[in-house]
C-alpha cells in the first residue's frame, strides 16, 4: 500500500489563478494538485490534497492525518501569521509538518514575517511559487522513508 502525504491548504488558496497573479502566479489550486499527484506517484507517495477556508476544519484534518499519513505539507495561508490553535494542532500530532508558501513571505509586508506555526513545524519552504509544494514533497519523502 502507498504511503499517504496530506497536502493541506488554508484560506483563500482556492482563489489561486485569479488571486493577485503578480504575487501568486497563474496556476490554479487544481493545477497544483495535479502536479503534486504526478510528483507524488514518482516518489511512491499517495497525495491527499485538501483546502478549507475554516480553521477548525484544518485542525480536524491535521488530527486525522496523524493516523492516516506519513507527513503534511501545509500552506496555512493567512492563518500562518495568526493561529495559535494551528500551532497547537501541529504540536499535538506526531507526524512531521512542513510549512509551505507560494510567495516569499519575508520579502512582503511585515505582518507576514511572523509565523505562528513555524516553531511547531519540521521546516519551512517559501518563495518558489507552486514549486514550493513539490520541494515539500521531496523533503517529506526524504525525512519519512
Ligand atoms: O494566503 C496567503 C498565501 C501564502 O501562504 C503563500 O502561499 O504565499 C502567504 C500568506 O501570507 C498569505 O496570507
Amino acid at each position: 500500500m502507498m504511503k499517504t502525504i496530506l497536502v493541506l491548504n488554508g484560506p483563500n488558496l482556492n482563489m489561486l489563478g485569479k488571486r493577485e497573479p503578480g504575487i501568486y502566479g497563474g496556476k490554479t489550486l487544481a493545477d497544483i494538485e495535479a502536479d503534486c499527484k504526478t510528483v507524488g506517484s514518482e516518489l511512491g507517495l499517495s497525495v491527499d490534497f485538501r483546502q478549507s477556508n475554516h480553521e477548525g476544519t484544518l485542525i480536524d484534518w491535521l488530527h486525522e492525518a496523524d493516523e492516516k499519513s506519513l507527513g503534511v505539507a501545509f500552506n496555512a495561508g493567512a492563518y500562518t501569521h495568526t493561529s495559535i490553535a494551528l500551532h497547537d494542532a501541529i504540536r499535538a500530532i506526531s507526524i512531521p509538518v512542513i510549512e509551505v508558501h507560494v510567495s516569499n513571505v519575508h520579502s512582503r509586508e511585515e505582518f507576514r514575517h511572523t509565523s505562528m506555526i513555524a516553531p511547531a513545524c519540521k521546516g519551512v519552504i517559501c518563495g518558489f511559487g507552486p514549486h514550493s509544494y513539490i520541494l515539500a514533497l521531496h523533503a517529506l519523502k526524504n525525512i519519512t522513508q
